[in-house]
């Protein structure tokens, strides 16, 4: 299936820049497909979460599940998670309750720790079970709308590896870019390499555009961030639409999300991506005036907006609409980060009709 057989194809275009005809921002939420939603527990139960990724019937219901339940949503995403990458080098992950992903063995010494890791490593043996799942989602799709396929960025894995799940201080990964730079960048280089195969396999399985989630980018100084993320980032950029032209594939719009790198959105904007999303401390119109037209941006509702009651979502969503209008449509809707797991439905969904429905007079007004 190529892009044109997508029946609702209006965030590939915005992603593309091709913004004729569009009469609302196209819209999708991060982690649409999660807690928040009942039907996802339900589907989950109490299996295990990486079970629940490597099953291709479950991941591709739980990746149906907001597409079914919201008609507005404007693509989805295939229900996976970043760490599979770290499993896929040898690495164990685990997911716990309530408290998130674990590593009972981290990277620590470098001497040591990266000959632990598996080289030359074969995406489709190693995570086939995505493609699987990406083929399914497609089929039940039937063309509805496009599906994200995703990665995490080399920086953001590179922390999960050494510090062994969530940080606050980030001390050990933080440790090896200053101690171990160069040993920083060999890990940093292993793991761009995988994502670079991963990535293009998720488009080959049928991915129409991909998100590459810099989650912990902003944890990095602008100068470290040059040094240890974007080069990176640009790498993935830069070698994907080659391997796909190798193939005789249509390139597919890619999108980087950098959390908090505010500091970072000039460069962000010349990293090769179409799209950047964007979280919620950067103020639209200041986004706007720096990427002069040159990306779509993405985003950027404060998610726990969505617990303040109708009145605050419908504020927060004109104040975001308003606040883009100078990007001349090239926006995508989303929140500044997931959706958390205490939101209810029906709020997510009155978010919804408000950026159609705001969006069509905001929209509407820039035409006269
Ligand atoms: C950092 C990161 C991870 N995973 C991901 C990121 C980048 C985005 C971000 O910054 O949030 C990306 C991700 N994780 C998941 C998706 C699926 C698709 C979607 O967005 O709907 C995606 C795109 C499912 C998930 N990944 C996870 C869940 C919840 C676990 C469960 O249901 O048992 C889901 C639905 C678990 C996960 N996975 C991860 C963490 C930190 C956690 C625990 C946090 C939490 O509990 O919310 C790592």
């Amino acid at each position: 299936m190529t892009s044109t057989d997508i029946k609702n194809d209006r965030l590939l275009r915005v992603a593309k820049g091709q913004v004729e005809g569009i009469e609302y921002p196209p819209m999708w939420v991060m982690r649409q497909a999660g807690r928040y939603l009942p039907e996802y527990n339900a589907t989950k139960g109490d299996n295990d979460f990486f079970a629940v990724c490597r099953n291709k019937e479950l991941a591709s219901t739980i990746t149906m599940q907001p597409i079914e339940r919201y008609d507005l949503i404007d693509a989805a995403i295939i229900f996976s998670d970043i760490l599979v990458v770290p499993q896929a080098l040898g690495m164990t992950v685990e997911m716990i309750e309530k408290r998130g992903p674990s590593f009972p063995q981290p990277l620590r010494d470098p001497k040591v720790d990266l000959a632990r890791l598996s080289k030359n490593v074969d995406v489709v043996a190693e995570l086939g079970y995505v493609f699987d799942a990406i083929k399914e989602t497609k089929k039940k799709l039937g063309g509805k709308v496009p599906l994200y396929g995703f990665v995490g960025a080399p920086w953001t894995l590179m922390s999960y590896m050494i510090e062994g799940g969530g940080s606050k201080m980030f001390t050990e990964c933080k440790k090896w870019i200053f101690q171990y730079p160069e040993e920083s960048k060999e890990l940093l280089q292993m793991v761009t390499d995988v994502c670079i195969d991963f990535l293009e396999q998720q488009v080959v399985a049928g991915a129409d555009i991909v998100q590459v989630f810099d989650s912990w980018a902003g944890e990095l100084a602008p100068h470290d961030f040059r040094e240890f993320s974007l080069p990176y980032l640009r790498q993935i950029s830069a070698e994907l639409p080659k391997r796909l032209a190798a193939r005789g594939l249509e390139k597919v719009p890619m999108t980087v999300f950098a959390k908090g790198a505010w500091y970072a959105l000039e460069d962000l904007c010349e990293s090769g991506y179409d799209v950047v999303g964007l979280d919620w401390t950067f103020d639209p119109a200041e986004a706007v005036k720096i990427a002069r037209g040159r990306v779509t941006l993405q985003g950027n509702l404060d998610p726990n907006t969505l617990y303040g009651g109708r009145d605050a979502i419908k504020k927060g969503v004109e104040r975001m609409l308003k606040g883009f209008a100078g990007a001349k449509g090239r926006h995508i809707v989303n929140l500044g980060h997931g959706i958390t797991p205490g939101v209810n439905p029906d709020d997510l969904a009155y978010f919804f009709e408000q950026v159609e429905k705001i969006g069509r007079e905001v929209y509407g007004q820039a035409k006269q």
